[in-house]
């Protein structure tokens, strides 16, 4: 198996304790940490049940497994899904992504050297340039590919038969993908968001794995600040493993859990310095908005990419913030989860009623 690099997401992951894409210690890790079939794999029991009847059918008929799509968010397990799926019809798996194929010749060259029945795990998919997806799209469905030998008039293609494979893509919004790519999947698997009972099953899993104490209120205080997702849920853990071990007597439970995730400024909800940044100057500079995105950023201190795409997606999907056609709003849920009293809106007949901005609501 090899990985090709590839440039990773934008929700800021390496550098933040709550991203959720890997940096360099996730990615030691993580090898260790992902489980290694579908019975030992947490969560997602509708794909789980669907992914089995396909790979059980497959396997009866003695043949490869359909292509399958896996979508969802960064970190919520589609390359251990992939490697499950390699690992149950007993084949071998080759991993790259859509960055790593710029050329119809880069690909050509990976299918034509896999085996029968392997699995090719194509991450970020959406990502691949047109002509390795054009030339994708005649392997998923005849196994063959169209190599152009020559340029211009003289140009001919040589057709080369491809051994039956499995085709594994993987992608943040299946949306992204052109519809005669994703035509061609013969299953589509939605990841969700892990709820925090499936993550307190992950956390124990892998403190069992690191050799780290946790009792039950310490796993439930780590998943309910792991975001949904199991990446983040195993790197708290191992930060909260590390304050345990030099502060305390390496058990972790609620209160040492608290008191490291503070230390790392993870709050109970799961956002960092920069969320609650930008959760602060919306309430306290711009009296709960609505406020234009550029101005938040500027009163943050950040891009404005960075706010965007780095904190808000976050901060939208736990109802803190909302974003309309007159800019950045905060919800009631901001203001609680804070800790601050909202402006009084003033009655609708006086100067800057509602529809104002609540900068100067008393
Ligand atoms: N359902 C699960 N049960 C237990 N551990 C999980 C589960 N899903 C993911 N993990 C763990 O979370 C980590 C990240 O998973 P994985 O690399 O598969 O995510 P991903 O969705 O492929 O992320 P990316 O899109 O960034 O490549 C791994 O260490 C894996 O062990």
């Amino acid at each position: 198996m090899n990985r090709e690099e590839h440039p990773g997401h934008t929700d800021g992951g390496a550098e933040r304790l709550v991203g959720a894409t890997a940096d360099g210690e996730d990615t030691a890790v993580e090898a260790a940490l992902r489980p290694k079939d579908l019975a030992e794999f947490v969560g997602q029991s509708k794909v789980r049940e669907q992914l089995d009847l396909v790979l059980r059918a497959a396997r009866a008929r003695g043949g490869t497994a359909d292509h399958v799509l896996l979508s969802g968010a960064p970190g919520l397990g589609k390359t251990t899904l992939s490697m499950i799926i390699a690992a149950e019809m007993g084949a071998p798996i080759r991993i790259t992504s859509g960055p790593a194929i710029q050329h119809a010749g880069d690909l050509a060259a990976i299918l034509s050297s896999l085996t029968e029945g392997e699995v090719l795990f194509l991450d970020e998919i959406h990502r691949m340039s047109r002509p390795a997806e054009e030339m994708l799209y005649m392997a998923m469905e005849d196994f063959r590919v169209d190599v152009i030998v020559g340029k211009g008039p003289g140009a001919t293609a040589i057709p080369l038969e491809l051994p039956p494979f499995t085709l594994v893509g993987a992608t943040t919004r299946a949306g992204l993908l052109p519809p005669p790519l994703r035509d061609r999947f013969g299953f589509t698997a939605h990841m969700e968001f892990y709820e925090p009972a499936e993550l307190e099953q992950v956390i124990h899993r892998s403190a069992r794995l690191l050799d780290v104490e946790i009792d039950a209120e310490g796993a439930a205080e780590i998943a309910g600040r792991s975001r949904g997702t199991p990446r983040i849920a195993n790197r708290l853990l191992r930060r909260v493993r590390d304050y345990a071990q030099v502060r305390a007597d390496g058990l972790i439970t609620r209160e040492i859990a608290g008191q490291a995730l503070a230390v790392y400024e993870v709050d109970d909800r799961g956002l960092d310095r920069l969320d609650r940044g930008v959760l602060d100057a919306l309430l306290r500079l711009f009296g709960g908005g609505p406020v234009g995105l550029s101005t938040l950023a500027v009163a943050v201190g950040e891009e404005r990419e960075t706010v965007e795409e780095v904190a808000e997606p976050f901060l939208v999907r736990e109802g803190l913030l909302a974003r309309t056609p007159r800019g950045r709003i905060a919800t009631p849920a901001a203001w609680e989860h804070m800790g601050l009293t909202p402006p009084r809106q003033p009655p609708a007949s006086a100067p800057g009623g509602p529809g104002q901005p609540g900068l100067f609501g008393s």
